[in-house]
């Protein structure tokens, strides 16, 4: 999962390791002649070997400070410490924003993340103590994980601490896997004891209530509805009605899959948002979508306010940088991860675990 993401960060992370490995071992291997008050404190047989390079003597001259090899002067490593500076990392940390624009990440995230890792990453000394792998991807972690922190929205705590019933519309464009969605999200919360009722709000495609009626029987859900072409604004009412005589905790309600471009269907989603009051409006879109998924999510939003994404299909070869970008856009969380097709194959997006997902060997 994130594949492509993953390697690209790993890249990264073995372009600096490497990098910083070489120009160690330049420092070493020039240290007697030109860091005199390094050398002081060094045991004997750490000194340079007589043969140091050649290239090495012709360019440092006695009490100057190396020129540290690949990084071009960029590095200074003193007493097991290790200084980068901006310069020094800007070829790595534009081959990093490319890398990242290649796996779906948004320039402005990209641009973003960038920023966070040159600052962690540059300036400061760094205590050599851990590989610079640790380093570098300490500073990835924190740059990925400050942008999915935006705005964090507890599903769980949400629902639990929300008076009945809890109203949920489900938005995006059409066969996102919304109706799966909904459907997964109601065996979620049966599994935590909410009872739930279901609105078939998309009334525009054709079968689209019989198919959300047969996951419907199928899971024990009462399902509201009205006739092909109805108001949704109407089943979704209804379906409130329905939930608060009958003291259900909450309400999941399907819209019609629409282009984000259709202005008389995104008057419709305002419509309904008016009518019902929703406690959260989701924003459903495929994790394989990429830069398309971002943009859209971009334009639902300012359409309708949403209060989360849900990304389906993140178990396909998706690249992982939808979730980052819609997160960062959006301003609003990711919230769950659609991963299959059985009512099961949903997961609470925690920003932790999507990390340790990009990391993991
Ligand atoms: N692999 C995989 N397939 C999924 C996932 N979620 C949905 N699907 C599949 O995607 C297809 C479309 O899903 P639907 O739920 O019908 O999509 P929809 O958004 O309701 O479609 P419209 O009603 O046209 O808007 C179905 O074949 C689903 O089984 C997922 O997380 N992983």
């Amino acid at each position: 999962m994130f594949d492509k993401l993953k390697e690209k960060l790993n890249d990264f992370k073995k372009t600096i390791d490497d990098k910083v490995k070489s120009v160690t071992q330049a420092e070493k291997e020039q240290k007697p002649e030109t860091a005199p008050e390094t050398r002081a404190q060094e045991a004997p047989q750490a000194a340079a070997p007589a043969q140091a390079p050649a290239r090495a003597k012709e360019t440092a001259p006695a009490g100057a400070k190396q020129p540290s090899g690949i990084f071009d002067k960029a590095v200074a490593l003193t007493r097991g410490e290790l200084i980068l500076s901006e310069k020094e990392l800007e070829g790595p940390l534009w081959d990093l924003e490319m890398a990242l624009l290649e796996s779906d990440v948004a320039l402005p995230v990209a641009e973003s993340i960038i920023e966070t890792v040159k600052k962690d990453m540059t300036g400061q000394r760094k205590k050599l103590l851990s590989s610079t792998g640790d380093m570098t991807e300490d500073a990835l972690r924190h740059a990925i994980s400050d942008i999915l922190n935006v705005n964090t929205l507890d599903f769980d705590e949400f629902v639990r601490n929300r008076e009945k019933p809890v109203t949920i519309i489900f938005i995006g464009v059409n066969g996102a896997g919304k109706t799966t969605t909904i459907a997964k999200l109601g065996q979620y919360l049966k599994d935590h004891n909410y009872s739930v009722a279901i609105a078939a709000g998309d009334t525009f495609r054709a079968g689209a209530i019989e198919q959300l009626e047969r996951h419907a029987e199928k899971l024990g859900i009462k399902m509201i509805k009205h006739q092909q072409g109805a108001d949704p604004a109407a089943v979704i009412y209804d379906a409130v009605a329905y939930a608060k005589s009958n003291k259900k905790d909450i309400v999941l309600a399907d819209t019609a899959g629409r282009l984000h471009t259709n202005i008389n269907l995104m008057d419709q989603l305002r419509k309904i948002s008016r009518v019902v009051k929703p406690d959260l409006v989701i924003f459903v879109d495929e994790a394989i979508a990429g830069n398309d998924a971002v943009e859209r999510a971009k334009l639902f939003n300012d359409a309708v306010p949403i209060n989360g994404t849900i990304l389906t299909k993140a178990d396909a070869d998706s690249k992982g940088g939808a979730a980052i970008s819609i997160a960062h856009i959006t301003g609003k969380p990711i919230l769950f991860l659609g991963m299959g097709q059985e009512y099961k194959d949903i997961k609470k997006f925690e920003t932790g675990w999507f990390v340790d997902r990009l990391f993991e060997r």
